[in-house]
């Protein structure tokens, strides 16, 4: 066993019930800078241009902002939805930000109506399961590796990405602190750098050692026998275990199965939509070409320069050796239920 925690403490999402603060991600690793929210609007921008992402994370922030929403339309149920649906519109994959504001609504069709003190208690249950489920998960996740195992992780699923300690890098911070995990790899996730960035940023301070690598690394690395795990998140995991998830897990997927590594996928929940039968109707975000130049530090692109910039794709259930939810390792072949249908 190595210390005493999977758990920095480190939170990316501050609600004191007044004032709603998210730690600016598009600064990381360089610098640590808190925005302050103020209302809806600031919270929908905020989503879109990635100050917060992460599909849990994304859920808890507007749910927050369904609150300082509900205190700026005082009672009037039109306006409070019209704000709601304008957060909704501000990412479309990860399905935890849709979930997350049908609670919201759900929560105001009780007899209080839009009320902000009955809404801030279901925000902060939104946030406290979060937080529960990310434990379990590492619990859970942590119990299927081996001994002395090399991991593999895509783009960012820690703290940054959630209300509590991650879901794939909670399972390996978990993973690690048994003494089970000798070598973990972070891929840079391009163009975003949410793992170069981010998990790096996150590694670090958890005191886990790590090497970053450019994606295409990975299949000499796997060749190499280096990875016995890839471990990714999700921001939409479908009926038949379909997985979306940052663009690039797919190619994993694909070479995890070639090479005879295992693939696992972790995520609550709150990311399951069951109503989905399959990935093939997944709306994948496609977002600005620019993204893929700055990337290259490139700021001025020249003409006809062009560029195609999905930022998700969808990694076919039967490439996924199991899914982690808080409530259990499930195996293929999957299939995810609306809770409480026959
Ligand atoms: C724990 S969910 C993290 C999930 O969200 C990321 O996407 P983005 O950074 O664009 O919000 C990525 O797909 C991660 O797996």
């Amino acid at each position: 066993m190595r210390g005493e925690m999977e758990d920095s403490g480190f939170r990316a999402i501050e609600f004191d019930g007044h004032r709603l603060r998210l730690i600016d991600q598009r600064l990381l690793p360089a610098t640590e800078y808190w925005l302050e929210i103020p209302d809806a609007e600031a919270a929908a921008r905020a989503i879109r241009d990635l100050v917060v992402r992460g599909a849990p994370a994304i859920g808890i922030t507007a749910a927050y902002a369904a609150v300082l929403a509900a205190r700026e339309c005082r009672g009037d149920s039109g306006a409070w939805n019209d704000a709601l649906d304008r957060l909704e519109r501000a990412r479309p994959t990860a399905v935890n930000l849709s979930w997350a504001i049908a609670r919201m609504r759900r929560c105001a069709e009780g007899p209080g109506g839009v009320d902000p003190d009955a809404l801030l208690e279901e925000a902060r249950r939104i946030h406290a399961e979060d937080i529960e489920a990310n434990r379990a998960m590492a619990q859970a996740g942590a119990g299927m590796l081996g001994d002395s195992v090399g991991v593999l992780t895509h783009c960012n699923t820690g703290s940054l990405a959630t209300g509590g300690i991650g879901t794939a890098l909670g399972v390996i911070a978990e993973g690690w602190r048994r003494g089970r995990i000798s070598r973990v790899y972070a891929d840079e996730t391009r163009p975003w750098l949410q793992g170069s960035r981010l998990t790096a940023w996150e590694l670090a301070r958890l005191e886990i050692p790590f090497r970053v690598i450019v994606e295409g690394a990975a299949a000499s690395l796997m060749a190499a026998g280096a990875v016995d795990w890839v471990i990714t998140g999700a921001d939409r995991i479908t009926a038949n275990g379909d997985v979306a998830n940052k663009i690039g897990t797919c190619m994993l997927a694909v070479l995890a199965r070639h090479f005879g590594v295992r693939m696992m996928v972790v995520a609550p929940s709150s990311t399951v939509d069951p109503n989905l039968p399959s990935g093939a109707s997944i709306d994948i975000e496609e977002r600005d070409p620019a993204e893929i130049w700055r990337a290259a530090g490139i700021e001025k692109v020249p003409a006809g320069f062009d560029s195609y910039n999905p930022v998700f794709d969808v990694t076919p259930g039967h490439l996924v050796d199991c899914i982690v939810t808080e409530q259990g390792v499930h195996s293929p072949p999957y299939r995810f239920t609306v809770p409480g249908a026959a």
